[in-house]
């Protein structure tokens, strides 16, 4: 989901407020050394720091104006919310959500609700502008470029495992600090952060934090093996972390050498530009690695020399990049071991004896133990998983809630699952797809390590194009780093702007109860009940029905693409904000290489044509179980009247034809909203 980024940029209009007044916030010890880098002459201010200093200053005029303000439609998000309104400015200050147009006269209560749940976090397009001006990825590596003074040698060298890259195998910073350590004979330590704060504030699902608490348990048998402990630290503000591990964890570890791989959301750029520029000050070398995608953004350029937006020719010109550079595939070597002595020295033996916390607060997962089967966790499994896609034929009984490792697969190389991708990956009656996301969006399993294994079909080349079951699958792959690379290059979308402008004002339906019922799996469309009961369940939903509740969300509710984005982000096990939000731009039509607003969905027909035989319907919408036929697809058109209630189904909650209108109106007459148009 969008982050929250609004306040964090120098040039911003907020900064107005008053950059040269000193902030009194007498409990925050913290404060005097941050007005101290805000105020300090000649030097570029720290932007996480502002960030921080503004979270306090809004925080002050959110107490002031606390009368004003709307009450959390979710109680339980209520923490979140107010968490997110730190980061905002006295809504008075022309700073509130622009675009998305909330339009709705009737039911104001409703209005303000919906409005509520996504307007803390949608920039204005100037801030959006500004920082595509100057991507927080370009300064990180205007930075790195400038250099660094030999930081001295230390007692050990750390690598932060972020949360997207929880893996030992072709882990790059990982490896540079193993290679580091053994250079200067000193242990190396993994260090994991926790922050529920962050997760809150970036929409984290509980099911993705327990998978990456379970995904740190196994690592650290296996690091531990190789003598190497994690040390994991907890800051609930997410904010002070830099701070936190440059002037206290490093220290604690007498570490002057950190090794980090580079998340590519703008918040988290931020927070390593922060990193790296208090390391400096305190005489520690921070590496920062491009690790996370096959090839790092910016890479892809088009022959003018700018970056590309458009899918197809940046496909077209990643796979050669790949065919002419294969480097950008090698895998790096795993760590070495630290000396067995290390568990002898009092500095660090304790740190064998930490544990990885059963849960997070706020966070915790009650359908953990059924989460476990469906998403084991770990590399060797991921690469089971992978095994299984490449090699094996797909099977019906396995798109319900199950274990992906079931036995019984056959293996076949012309049958595979792989080999039937063209088709298989649009149907949802089976186990077509890899069901990998969930590990590379975690980093359990790189898209090297995937990559390399498709290239073993193919004699050692890699295929990547439609014709091809392989080829295609490779080319779903590099999605992945297309959405990354978008991400880098024009952070506006991670900051809850449309990547096209010209649709920021499309005017939004705020009915909170179609919000609930696409929700809660109860519209009447029983695809789109299907998926998001799946969703519900297990955290995940294949593409195909991704892309129908989605667009059943924006084009036929007309209800605004972030609360999608935010909730699909609250859901998943895989959520990714760089894969989420180009999904949800795609479907809205207001992306970067988007379905043209003018082509929408016919549920039914999606329906169809991506569970022909009913079966995902049946074994998710259990009130339809018993149907065969079109009537599963569509009871309440298909049946007689009488039958169709005792089915105790919901009727559908919008008509196609008269959304569809809708939809078409609203897009082609961007600010405006039909008249008198009753859709429901
Ligand atoms: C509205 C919407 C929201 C989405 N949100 C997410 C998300 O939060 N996290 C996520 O990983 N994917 C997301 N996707 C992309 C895609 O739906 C999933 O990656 C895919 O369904 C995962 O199933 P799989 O692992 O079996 O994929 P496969 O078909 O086996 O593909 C292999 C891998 O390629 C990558 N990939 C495939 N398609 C895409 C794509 N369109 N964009 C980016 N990467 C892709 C994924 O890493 C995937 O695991 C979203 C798509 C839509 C339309």
């Amino acid at each position: 989901m969008l982050q929250l980024t609004l306040l964090s940029d120098p040039k911003s209009k907020s900064l107005a407020l008053s950059p040269k007044k000193p902030i009194h916030t007498s409990s925050d010890p913290g404060n005097s050394s941050r007005k101290a880098a805000y105020t300090k002459k000649g030097d570029e201010p720290n932007l996480w720091e502002l960030h921080h200093i503004q979270e306090d200053m809004a925080a002050i005029s959110k107490k002031r104006h606390a009368k004003d303000e709307v009450e959390s439609p979710n109680k339980k998000r209520k923490g979140a919310e107010d968490e997110e309104m730190k980061g905002q400015p006295d809504r008075s200050d022309g700073h509130g959500p622009e675009g998305g147009g909330v339009a709705g006269e009737k039911g104001s209560k409703e209005k303000k609700k919906n409005a509520y749940e996504i307007k803390g976090k949608i920039a204005t397009s100037e801030d959006a502008a500004r920082a595509d001006e100057d991507p927080p990825l370009n300064q990180l590596e205007r930075l790195i470029e400038k250099g660094q003074k030999e930081a001295e040698k230390g007692e050990s060298v750390v690598y932060w495992m972020r949360m997207e890259d929880l893996r030992i195998e072709d882990n790059t910073a990982l490896h540079k600090a193993s290679d580091k350590a053994q250079d200067f004979g000193i242990p190396l330590i993994v260090l994991f952060v926790i922050s529920p704060g962050d997760y809150k504030i970036h929409d984290r699902s509980n099911k993705k934090i327990d998978f990456i608490l379970r995904n740190l348990r196994d690592l650290k048998t296996k690091f531990h093996e190789l003598n190497i402990p994690i040390h994991i630290a907890s800051y609930d503000r997410r904010l002070q972390i830099p701070r936190r591990v440059i002037t206290e964890i490093l220290p604690s570890l007498g570490a002057k050498h950190l090794f980090v791989n580079i998340e590519y959301e703008i918040d988290e750029l931020r927070r390593d530009i922060a990193t790296v520029k208090l390391g400096r000050e305190n005489g520690i070398d921070v590496r920062c690695i491009h690790d996370r995608l096959v090839v790092p953004p910016g890479k892809i350029k088009s022959q003018q020399g700018k970056p590309m937006s458009v899918f197809s020719p940046w496909q077209r010109a990643w796979a050669k990049l790949l065919d002419q550079q294969p480097h950008y595939l090698n895998m790096s070597p795993s760590p070495k071991a630290n000396d067995d002595s290390i568990k002898s020295k009092n500095q660090f033996n304790k740190l064998f004896e930490e544990d990885i916390p059963d849960h997070v607060e706020g966070f915790e997962c009650p359908e953990r133990e059924k989460l476990k089967e469906v998403w084991p966790e770990g590399t060797d499994k991921a690469k089971e998983l992978l095994h299984r896609f490449l090699h094996t034929k797909p099977r019906q009984t396995q798109f319900q809630f199950t274990l992906p490792l079931n036995p019984g697969t056959d293996e076949s190389q012309k049958e595979s699952r792989v080999a039937q991708y063209q088709t298989g990956r649009n149907l949802v009656d089976g186990d077509n797809s890899s069901r990998l996301s969930p590990y590379l969006a975690a980093g359990v399993i790189s898209a090297r390590m995937v990559l390399n294994e498709a290239k073993k079909l193919k004699g050692g080349k890699l295929e990547s194009g439609r014709d091809t079951g392989v080829g295609m699958w490779v080319q779903e792959v590099s999605w992945r780093d297309f959405y990354n690379h978008v991400m880098a290059t024009w952070p506006r979308v991670s900051m809850g702007r449309p990547f096209l402008e010209k649709f920021a004002d499309v005017q939004w339906e705020t009915n909170e109860e179609h919000l609930q019922a696409w929700k809660d799996g109860r519209t009447g469309y029983p695809i789109v009940d299907a998926a998001m009961r799946a969703c519900k369940a297990r955290g995940w939903m294949e593409n195909r029905v991704r892309m129908v509740s989605a667009s059943f969300l924006v084009k036929s509710l007309m209800l605004d693409w972030r609360l999608g984005e935010k909730y699909f982000m609250e859901s998943f096990i895989d959520g990714d904000l760089a894969a989420n939000n180009g999904g949800w731009q795609w479907t809205a039509s207001t992306g970067t290489d988007p379905q043209p607003f003018f082509r929408i969905f016919n549920t039914l027909t999606q329906s169809e044509k991506c569970d022909p035989t009913g079966a995902y319907i049946r074994y998710w919408v259990p009130e339809l179980k018993n149907l065969k036929g079109k009537a599963v697809h569509d009871p309440f058109h298909q049946m007689p009247k009488s039958e169709f209630k005792k089915l105790g189904y919901p009727e559908p909650i919008v008509d196609h034809k008269k959304s569809r209108e809708r939809a078409l109106f609203r897009y082609k007459n961007v600010g405006e909203k039909e008249e008198g148009a009753e859709v429901d």
